[in-house]
């Protein structure tokens, strides 16, 4: 093994001094409506709407429950319509998601809003003190105050939801959570709702009683009575049929569930924490998820910014998860990419690089190119498109073999490459239809679903 350099100087970021950010121009939004002149202060991502739950409240019937949401990047501050009734303009054009400007008119409904600023340090966040929580390592701005938001309402026993891109880190900052609460001693327990299929989800939520139905052959107690006095993680929410909503709903109200078969109600103690990669409030405005739900649900909103948006924090993550320090090489092929299935895909590239080196992971990894990624919130690795029905193996990849490897090393690694490319073509081939391209496939469609996340097709 080569001798590792120390790490440049670069890489050790972020001066602990400062616990609170500084004070800073803050965005304001004006504006009438049937209750009187109003102002407010603008946070990192501020929900407006008729409902009373929104940060933003509007006194307007034509301003919809979930109408849109300002939120902040490096660029700047924007606006997004939530698939609003009436639309959201910006200098009276109709816009999906705009850019704003101090002086910009924004107008939702019947309802005009008026951007202005103003200097305060009144709601700054405040930074965590420390590159690390729990499981999570963090060193940028974004993370710290992640981390220190998470300190806070980890001793609560509020619901959070958890809002990021796949491979964000959504399931370590439920972990994170549940081991930084009062409940930790208690078990934390994963529901993967993507991949349970709809006609056993009530039974895998609440359990059920033997001969409940056909498949039934004993009593089986559902997550909610497992996590009994610890935490349910609700992963991929927006994957719950709309049928369970009100039933899930019920349970949270009532803290009692009812296993299937079973005439008794029991009580549980649990704390929910869910995920999900969708954008909520959007469904709930398509009517797929119910708006008193998404509330129970998300009473601590949480955001988990994608990598591109806190390049500071990949020299620490690389390190974390090589163990060492890693060589300048490793660490320049690691700044120069988008990362577009952030944390998990980092993982996977430094993983493949301890074992072949740098320079062949990168060869292995070429499909994903290097440059700038799309602000979009929800963007996965685009498959490449082909409507071949047969592939040859490109040769130029077979250099990327290292022979030095362990016989089953190679086996998983190259299974990898040839199961993400064989996914690929068929999703293209059935314009990324997951029911057809599974039915083809001849997999089970949750099966398909996992497999097309776990590949970040
Ligand atoms: N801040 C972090 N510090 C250390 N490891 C991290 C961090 N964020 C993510 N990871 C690692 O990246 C991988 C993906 O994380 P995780 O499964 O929590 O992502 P996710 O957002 O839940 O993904 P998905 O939406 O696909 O379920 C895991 O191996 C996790 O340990």
């Amino acid at each position: 093994m080569p001798s590792i350099p120390p790490p440049p100087p670069q890489t050790l970021v972020h001066s602990l001094a400062s616990l609170q950010a500084p004070p800073r121009e803050r965005s304001i939004v004006t504006w009438r409506d049937s209750s009187g002149e109003h102002t407010a202060q603008l946070q990192d991502r501020t929900l407006v709407g008729s409902a009373a739950e929104s940060a933003i409240v509007i006194a307007d019937p034509t301003v919809s429950r979930l109408h849109a949401e300002f939120h902040f990047d490096e660029r700047g501050l924007w606006v997004r319509d939530l698939g609003s009734r009436n639309g959201t303009f910006v200098e009276n054009v109709m816009v999906r998601e705009a850019r704003l400007e101090t002086g910009s008119t924004i107008r939702m409904g019947g309802t005009t809003l008026k951007l202005g600023s103003e200097m305060t340090t009144d709601g700054a966040a405040p930074l965590w003190p420390a590159h690390r929580f729990g499981p999570l390592v963090g060193g940028s701005v974004a993370m710290r105050q992640l981390f220190a938001c998470l300190a806070k309402f980890a001793a609560t026993d509020l619901a959070v939801m958890i809002q990021g891109e796949t491979g964000t880190g959504k399931e370590l900052v439920a972990r994170a959570i549940h081991d930084a609460s009062p409940r930790k001693e208690g078990p934390f327990v994963i529901v993967d709702c993507a991949a349970i299929p709809d006609a056993l989800f009530e039974s895998e939520l609440f359990g059920h009683v033997k001969g409940a139905f056909t498949s039934a052959v004993a009593t089986r107690e559902g997550a909610f009575e497992a996590a009994d006095g610890g935490t349910v993680f609700l992963d991929e929410i927006g994957e719950l049929p709309i049928a369970m909503q009100p039933k899930l709903l019920r349970v949270l109200e009532s803290r009692m569930v009812r296993p299937v078969g079973s005439s008794e109600h029991r009580r549980v103690d649990v704390r929910i924490v869910a995920a999900t990669h969708r954008d909520l409030r959007t469904m709930v405005n398509a009517g797929a998820f119910r708006e008193d739900l998404y509330f129970r649900l998300a009473g601590v909103p949480i955001l988990v910014p994608p990598l591109r948006e806190r390049p500071e924090d990949i020299p620490l993550l690389v390190e974390h998860i090589l163990g060492r320090a890693p060589s300048a090489e490793l660490l320049a092929a690691t700044l120069d990419r988008p990362w577009l299935g952030n944390v998990r895909e980092l993982r996977n590239f430094i993983e493949r690089a301890r074992a072949v080196g740098a320079q062949q992971a990168l060869q292995m990894a070429g499909h994903h190119g290097t440059g700038t990624a799309s602000p979009s919130a929800t963007m996965r690795a685009a498959a490449p498109i082909s409507s071949n029905t047969t592939a040859a193996i490109n040769p130029a990849s077979l250099k990327a073999i290292s022979f030095q490897q362990s016989f089953r090393e190679f086996r998983d690694q190259w299974l990898e490459v040839g199961e993400r490319e064989y996914l690929s073509r068929v999703l293209a081939q059935h314009s990324r239809s997951i029911a057809a391209a599974a039915r083809q496939a001849g997999l089970d469609r949750t099966y398909m679903h996992r497999l097309v996340r776990k590949h970040l097709l």
